[in-house]
């Protein structure tokens, strides 16, 4: 088990670039396999597991693809099977975004279910209702789930329950090759639809209103292959963003979208952190004592989920008592524990957490119990006093590329150990703790009633 290992007390400064969006990649990635003539060109894909999970998935379905320097090339007028495996897709959620275009342009697609994670139960019905309403069956058994549809999906209205980010996907992208018109109401607006929109549209097809809660798609009868960019990820930013604000700092984050970032700017700017948006980045400058102030998280253009956990961090060390709320995910205070573990105090009611700032954080041994708790966890151990271990390194893999280095180009000091050199650090920890024992004299502890 690989650890980053975090000594707090720098102060951040100097100028740190964006990568592409996950968020944005993996449906974009997905949507690839719409394409029947020509290949897609994807640049600024990041080197995540995430994405290297659903390279694997497309090439299970027979597609070509290959990925080289950021830029993923998609030949997808090979695909030879509609099904995707349960290896893959129990690794990452976002693998159920092929359903969508798998189901428009062949007709059928089985793809294993989805499991919960850590961060609460997240179903698909909403997808499933999308589905069905175009025109498809659905069969749900033996872990699978298949669909299919007797010819072309028809367009339909389709009201959501919930905004959600991957259905408002896999819908678009299902609708694109549909007979007729498509509208998604209460659609999610976050940046990652429009630009999936933009890229869907540049490959033929015809989508208006992305960006807003209602998307209106009209079918067309096929796509290619086209040439696009990923946006840059406004987690990743608004990560430096507080790692910067946290430690007092002044960094440029290069490539960070001012737009996208608006919540987590109004949120620093309240707390007193200056943000100032610059051409091409974003910078951040903490030079006065944190605020505290309380945050609710919310669909786009809402407080994001995706930064809860690094915004408590934050919290953690502003002056007074703040509350945290989380409407969009019934289980994502997994990182609370662990901040306990930090000298960290909060108390957790229903869905929201009472932060209490200014206790003095002391490193410690923690856990990363997802994606944002463990980039959340290394932003606390930028401030506190000694030594931090995150180990649970394979949940950042998923979303953060290079963040050691990043962090430690900015004067972090922070490095990851291998699992091998984890494991020798702990077998030395062990024999020092034996080495105590022995040299203590026995002691004989009378109980003080006795
Ligand atoms: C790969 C990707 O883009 N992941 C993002 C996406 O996840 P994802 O697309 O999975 O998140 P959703 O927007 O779908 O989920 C939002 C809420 O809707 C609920 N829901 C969702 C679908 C459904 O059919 N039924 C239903 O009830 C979920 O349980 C959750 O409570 O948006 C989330 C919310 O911004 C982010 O945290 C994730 O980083
Ligand atoms: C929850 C997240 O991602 P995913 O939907 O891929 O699990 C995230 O990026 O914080």
């Amino acid at each position: 088990m690989s650890k980053f290992i975090v000594r707090g007390g720098n102060v951040l400064a100097g100028n740190v670039k964006v990568s592409g969006a996950k968020n944005s990649v993996l449906p974009i990635i997905a949507a690839s396999l719409l394409g029947e003539e020509g290949e897609s060109i994807i640049r600024d894909a990041p080197p995540l597991d995430d994405v290297m999970t659903i390279n694997k998935v497309l090439e299970s379905l027979g597609a070509s693809v290959t990925y080289e320097r950021e830029v993923i090339t998609v030949d997808a007028r090979t695909i030879a099977s509609c099904e995707a495996p349960y290896d893959l897709v129990r690794k990452m959620r976002a693998s159920f975004l092929v359903m969508g275009p798998l189901l428009s342009r062949t007709g059928y697609a089985r793809i294993s279910l989805p499991g919960g994670c850590a961060i609460g139960t997240r179903p698909i019905d909403q997808h499933l209702k999308g589905f069905e309403a175009m025109g498809a069956e659905i069969n749900l058994g033996q872990g699978f789930i298949e669909a299919k549809s007797g010819g072309r999906l028809r367009g339909a209205k389709i009201y959501l329950d919930v905004a959600s980010v991957g259905a408002t996907e896999n819908i678009m992208m299902a609708a694109t090759l549909a007979e007729g018109t498509t509208v998604i109401e209460n659609a999610a607006k976050e940046p990652e639809i429009v630009d999936l929109a933009n890229y869907l549209n540049s490959m033929g097809a015809v989508v208006r209103g992305a960006g807003t809660g209602v998307i209106r798609i009209e079918g067309v009868e096929k796509l290619h292959g086209v040439e696009h960019t990923v946006i840059p990820d406004r987690v990743e930013a608004g990560t430096f963003m507080v790692a910067a604000a946290i430690t007092g700092g002044n960094v440029f984050i290069e490539g960070a979208i001012a737009d996208h970032l608006g919540p987590i700017i109004s949120k620093l700017e309240e707390m007193g952190v200056r943000v100032e948006a610059e051409e091409n980045g974003v910078r951040v400058i903490a030079d006065g004592p944190l605020k505290a102030v309380d945050v609710k998280t919310l669909p786009y253009p809402g407080f994001p989920t995706d930064m809860q956990s690094q915004m408590m961090a934050l919290l953690l060390a502003s002056e007074g008592t703040s509350v945290v709320t989380e409407t969009v995910f019934e289980n994502r205070f997994m990182h609370v524990d662990q901040f306990r573990l930090m000298n960290a105090e909060i108390k957790v009611e229903g869905r929201s957490a009472i932060v209490s700032g200014g206790a003095k954080l002391s490193g410690a041994k923690v856990c990363a119990t997802d994606l944002r708790a463990g980039a959340a966890l290394i932003i606390a151990g930028l401030v506190a006093e000694g030594t931090t271990e995150v180990s649970g390194t394979h949940h950042i893999d998923r979303g953060y590329v290079n963040l050691a280095e990043k962090l430690a180009g900015l004067g972090a000091d922070i490095w990851r150990i291998s699992q091998e050199e984890a494991a020798v650090e702990s077998d030395k920890a062990d024999k020092a703790a034996q080495a105590v024992q022995t040299e203590l004299p026995s002691l004989k502890i009378q109980p003080t009633w006795a």
